[in-house]
């Protein structure tokens, strides 16, 4: 990775991890570095073996630790859930504690243990004003978006939801996820004028009440094997589209979340497993 780097990196150590397929690197720079766009962007292309999605900073914060987010083109990100319980993990690992609270640009999150390298991230209210997502435009129901893929006289798709989980989600649902070319249009939702700062893009399918299956276009990274926040707000979207309880099992290509919205306080909770792969120095 050498080559990616700026001089004040050099030396920090990183760790490789992922949250069920999600792929991170996570760059400790309590002791000092600092990471930006370009950086990001040339880590994220120079790891060996494993397509990277996220570049995570890991920062000091008051007494306490945060996290900042680059997507692999090298995009800021306000949020992202995989990465969130990746670095819960091993701030508890660190720490020798089952809880644990950081910051992240979205605010400050708290993390439980749910067992051997399995996480509980309480992944705070979704935002679903059209102000909030942001939509470029007024928009009364974000449940319904007027957004067509395909010939505008005969759509395959229409009508997707939007929600904020920190980050602009839009959510289609569908009969087959697995029959969706989100690679062809995955790129032009992500970038509809009605999303200001761009959008994750998901397909959802939903066999029953209690199970979505989900696959995710990621703003600045492309088709993912998971995406935390997308899971959550599609889990919010099928509650608001009375399609599930606010209980669900999300599966994405690299495995399942555990996703509920809590009504006592509105907040959106996502358990899964994490992998931490290898670590070293930059
Ligand atoms: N992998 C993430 C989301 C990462 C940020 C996203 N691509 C964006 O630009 O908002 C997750 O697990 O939530």
């Amino acid at each position: 990775m050498e080559d990616a780097l700026s001089a004040d990196l050099e030396g920090c150590r990183y760790w490789l991890m992922d949250g069920i397929g999600n792929a991170f690197i996570i760059v400790d720079l309590r002791g000092g570095g600092t990471l930006g766009e370009d950086a990001a962007r040339g880590l994220a292309e120079a790891a060996e073996g494993v397509r990277i999605d996220q570049v995570i900073g890991l920062v000091a914060e008051g007494e306490g630790a945060a996290m900042t987010i680059f997507n692999r083109d090298g995009s800021v990100a306000g949020a992202c859930g995989n990465a969130a319980r990746c670095i819960a993990w091993r701030l508890m690992e660190e720490q020798g504690t089952d809880e644990v609270i950081f910051g992240t640009p979205a605010g400050s999150v708290t993390a439980t243990r749910a067992g051997d390298h399995r996480v509980t991230v309480d992944m705070g209210a979704p935002r679903l004003g059209w102000q909030d997502i942001p939509l470029a435009e007024a928009c009364e129901d974000t449940r319904f978006l007027d957004i067509k893929v395909g010939p505008i006289d005969n759509p395959v798709l229409w009508g997707p939801s939007a929600v904020s989980m920190g980050n602009p989600h839009c959510v289609f649902f569908v009969e087959d996820v697995a029959a969706q070319r989100l690679d062809r249009f995955g790129p032009l939702i992500e970038n509809h004028p009605l999303f200001p700062e761009g959008a994750n893009v998901s397909v959802a399918e939903v066999p029953d009440p209690h199970h979505i299956r989900l696959r995710t276009w990621e703003r600045g990274a492309g088709l993912t094997q998971a995406c935390g926040t997308a899971a959550c707000a599609a889990l919010v979207s099928a509650v608001r589209r009375r399609r599930t309880g606010r209980r669900a099992d999300v599966t994405l290509p690299g495995g399942t979340l555990d996703i509920s919205w809590r009504e006592a306080d509105d907040h959106v909770l996502m358990t899964g497993d994490i992998r931490a792969l290898r670590t070293g120095r930059l």
